[in-house]
């Protein structure tokens, strides 16, 4: 039996840009984890069956079990308890593509998730020593979702999952094995949700929190289904072994900067924002402009990040002064401030309200409404904040969340924000932090009171 997880994310900038492969982007993986337990043997040699089971007991009617039959001159899956999930189902599939079994296998694997992924109403919530997952009493379909990207968790620790099965003595967390990975994930998400997207959440559930520039869309696009199981294989395979030419460098907050996620309980739909952003995008002959200009600001912003790291590395006394001062300033006033040592903040806040600016624009011309009105009060009032460095929507923006960078010891100010100004009653601080990793092997002992 073996355990691994893979986190959520959230796009602090480069949302619609990273669409494109010549911009890069910031993703910043979450402490919400999507995890899986998998056991599994090959079975006797005349059985012709391998039968995969995916539990996902947190939810009513959680189990899906897929039959390949390996005589079978295709890949093709069947679901046995007559249910749907094609997430597990083309993350199975495109598995067994690559590895093109030659033996069967009885293939158990239990899914958890962690509560940020799901809304969490009329949940009973189960603990261990170490952990603690909330039981819904709907289907997955029927829970509603924040936005941490669900289905690119589970696709990315179901294919590693399968992955360690049948390559039991790959370490999945060398940088090899996460590649291989990344690229399965990457091809059974987009098969599975039937488009493909940008690709940063199954890139920030590998690798964590990274610097991301996506692949080309023709890598998957151009996969066919071809008339043999050999063929089929082939291809994926060549697939694993291109270069995909992504940017994923890792990266980390600097030391005393907190990310803080806040959930604004309204909800956007990504699809239709991407299409009239894009409809823009194609129509406004000063789109390219905004969009170099909003690109600008973005690597600004990545840039004053490493800058802050450095300086903390350069001399640790002087960047506890410097976080002492910003703790007791709010964005503006840090932006008046005179001392050269928080240089780097303020270009982290100069490059964050340039960004929202250009997401004001692309809102207005585009009616895409990535930072509304009620958006842009609700961030303009954290900036006010002391401790607050940058306050931006994440992601597709509109209504789901908005998502701070904060000196570490400001979330206190932020609960007594929400006490005192009605503007905050329709936001919850959620308890997410970043996580620097994507993939990790868990200890199994940790989940077996749930099993
Ligand atoms: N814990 C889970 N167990 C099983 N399937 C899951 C789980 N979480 C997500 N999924 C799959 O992912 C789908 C949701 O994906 P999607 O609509 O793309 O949302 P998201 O934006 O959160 O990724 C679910 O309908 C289900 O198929
Ligand atoms: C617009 C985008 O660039 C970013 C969307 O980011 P979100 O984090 O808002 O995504 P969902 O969870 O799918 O709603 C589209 C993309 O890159 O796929």
């Amino acid at each position: 039996m073996k355990a691994f997880s893979a986190p959520g994310k959230a796009l602090i900038a480069g949302g619609y840009l990273v669409l494109d492969k010549q911009f890069a982007s910031y993703v910043v993986a979450l402490s919400s984890r999507m995890h899986a337990v998998v056991e599994g043997a090959h079975t006797a040699p005349e059985e012709s069956n391998t039968v995969i089971t995916v539990k996902s007991p947190q939810f009513l009617e959680g189990e899906w079990s897929f039959v390949f039959d390996h005589s079978s001159e295709t890949f093709t899956v069947s679901e046995v308890l007559g249910r749907k999930n094609p997430f597990v189902e083309y993350s199975i599939l495109t598995m067994l593509k690559f590895i093109n079994p030659q033996f069967a296998s009885k293939i158990d694997i239990t899914i958890f998730s962690d509560s940020g992924y799901h809304s969490q109403e009329n949940v009973t919530v189960k603990k261990s020593q170490s952990k603690q997952f909330a039981y819904h009493t709907a289907k997955i379909t029927d829970v509603p979702k924040t936005g941490l990207g669900s289905s690119a968790g589970l696709v990315t620790v179901l294919t590693t999952a399968l992955y360690s099965f049948y390559i039991s003595s790959a370490d999945v967390t060398e940088k090899q094995h996460l590649e291989s990975i990344h690229k399965l994930a990457q091809v059974a998400h987009c098969q599975a949700q039937g488009k493909v997207g940008s690709g940063f959440d199954v890139a920030a559930a590998t690798f964590g929190s990274i610097v991301y520039r996506r692949f080309d869309p023709s890598l998957i696009n151009e996969l066919k289904s071809g008339v043999n199981k050999s063929e089929d294989s082939q291809q994926i395979q060549d697939l694993v072994k291109q270069d995909w030419n992504i940017r994923n460098d890792r990266v980390a907050l600097p030391s005393g900067i907190r990310l803080i996620m806040g959930d604004v309980k309204g909800g956007s739909n990504t699809p239709k924002l991407v299409q009239k952003v894009l409809k823009w995008r194609a129509e406004d002959p000063e789109s390219s402009e905004i969009y170099s200009d909003l690109n600008t600001n973005n690597m600004k912003l990545v840039d004053s990040l490493s800058e802050i790291t450095k300086a903390e590395q350069d001399d640790h006394f002087s960047y506890a002064e410097s976080l002492k001062q910003i703790g007791n300033l709010n964005t503006y006033e840090i932006l008046k401030s005179t001392n050269a040592s928080i240089k780097p903040f303020q270009d982290l806040i100069k490059a964050t309200l340039e960004i929202r600016k250009n997401l004001q624009i692309i809102t207005q011309r585009s009616g895409a409404e990535i930072e509304p009105p009620q958006q842009t009060q609700l961030l303009d009032r954290c900036n006010e904040i002391k401790g607050v460095l940058s306050s931006v929507v994440p992601g597709a923006g509109g209504h789901d969340a908005i998502s701070l960078l904060i000196e570490a010891n400001a979330l206190e100010n932020l609960v007594q924000a929400k006490k005192e100004d009605t503007i905050f009653d329709k936001v919850e601080w959620l308890d997410l932090t970043e996580q620097e990793y994507g993939i990790i092997i868990e200890n199994v002992d940790s989940y077996k009171e749930f099993l």
